[in-house]
């Protein structure tokens, strides 16, 4: 049987006729998360913060310097952070890989045999590089790398196209490559959003204000370049025009912030601090930049963050969840995979 034109693999490589019959085809969507500990304990905490904070994506300090100051940190930081995930552990594991493994198979259900969803975590397991290998081992020639990002950031999305692409030097025929660099503005993703705060608002009631609270970086990467803050800001005003609210009912703060340098401001555990001290009583915390629900949004923002709150005065901080798998995040990723998958095969634009 003749091949399609542009098809010049081996006959085990999956044939694109493969994708006419329904079969899993030799497209992949790579979906990237940030990784996490493989338990809530310092001694799995330690290998995991020593490759997350060995990233110079991450801390750009020279390594001589950065080395020492990383020993002190490994000798303190995994019991006390620690200690944060024993607060967010459940019986299946971290958040952030039961969400993660949980949205990857929603988006594989709602692709079918259009393409072979895969998940690596940037940090930890599954790693990069053996996710891409079981990939094209599985017949995958084309791949397209969904970092689960929303605002690119060098620190995040960055530090995946860096994985990926040391993976791909390691292999004699690297499969063609499209990565989605960020989707802060994509219409589908912030109709997302919208829902998911219009449906918390409609179960509990709306508070006074809305923050939309986003993880920092320090405030001198934006200054060399990152385009994390401009994306932030962007997310939260195509988001404050669809919800319709006005300009002081709507706030963004960033979080999560490490070591001494100045990151991005306002702070998030200052600004809670601020509204609840001017008397604001029911305030709703939202975090679009987080896919799905980890660490970072249990424990900080709806159990610190919440105490920080009602210390200082207020009466209830809510907490919206993430949109993790639900069924507007897996069809707003969906669409945009078939989107940045045109022209290939089984895709608009390519042979079908
Ligand atoms: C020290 C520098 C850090 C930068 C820069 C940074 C950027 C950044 N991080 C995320 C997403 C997540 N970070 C998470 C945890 C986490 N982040 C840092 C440090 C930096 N992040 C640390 C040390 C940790 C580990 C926990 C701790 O010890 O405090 C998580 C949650 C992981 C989980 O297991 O649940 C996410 C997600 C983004 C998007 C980003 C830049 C935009
Ligand atoms: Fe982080
Ligand atoms: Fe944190």
């Amino acid at each position: 049987m003749p091949q399609p034109s542009h098809y010049t693999g081996p006959a085990d490589a999956a044939p694109d006729r493969r994708v006419q019959a329904g079969a899993i085809c030799g497209t992949g969507v790579l979906l990237v998360n940030l990784g996490t500990p493989e338990a809530p304990t310092a001694r799995a905490l330690r290998p995991y913060l020593a490759e997350f904070l060995s990233d110079p994506r991450v801390i750009d300090y020279p390594r001589w310097l950065w080395w020492p100051i990383l020993k002190v940190i490994l000798a303190i930081r995994p019991r006390r952070s620690a200690h944060a995930y024993a607060r967010i552990w459940t019986e299946a594991g971290s958040p952030l890989r039961v969400l993660s493994e949980s949205l990857a198979a929603a988006l594989q259900a709602e692709l079918g045999g259009q393409a072979r969803v895969a998940l690596a975590m940037r940090y930890g397991q599954p790693t990069v590089a053996a996710t891409i290998a079981a990939l094209q081992a599985a017949g995958v020639r084309r791949l397209l790398v969904l970092p689960l990002y929303p605002q690119y950031s060098a620190t995040s999305t960055g530090s995946v196209i860096d994985a990926v692409a040391e993976a791909l030097k390691r292999l004699r025929w690297p499969p063609e490559l499209r990565v989605v660099n960020d989707y802060h503005d994509d219409p589908a993703h912030i109709e997302a959003l919208a829902r998911r705060i219009e449906h918390w608002w409609g179960a509990h009631g709306r508070g006074e204000k809305l923050l939309l609270s986003f993880h920092g970086i320090p405030e001198r990467y934006v200054r060399l370049g990152d385009p994390y803050l401009a994306q932030c800001q962007a997310t939260a005003t195509l988001l404050r025009e669809r919800l319709r609210l006005r300009g002081d009912e709507l706030l963004l703060s960033f979080q999560s912030r490490v070591g001494r340098e100045r990151w991005l401001e306002p702070y998030t555990d200052a600004t809670v601090r601020r509204l609840a001290g001017e008397g604001v009583r029911r305030l709703d915390v939202a975090c679009p930049g987080f896919a799905v629900d980890c660490l970072e949004t249990l424990e900080e923002i709806a159990m610190q963050n919440r105490e920080f709150f009602v210390e200082a005065g207020g009466e209830a901080l809510r907490y919206i969840p993430a949109l993790n798998d639900t069924p507007e995040q897996v069809a707003s990723l969906a669409a945009l995979v078939r989107r940045h998958a045109q022209g290939w095969p089984g895709f608009a634009g390519g042979p079908s």
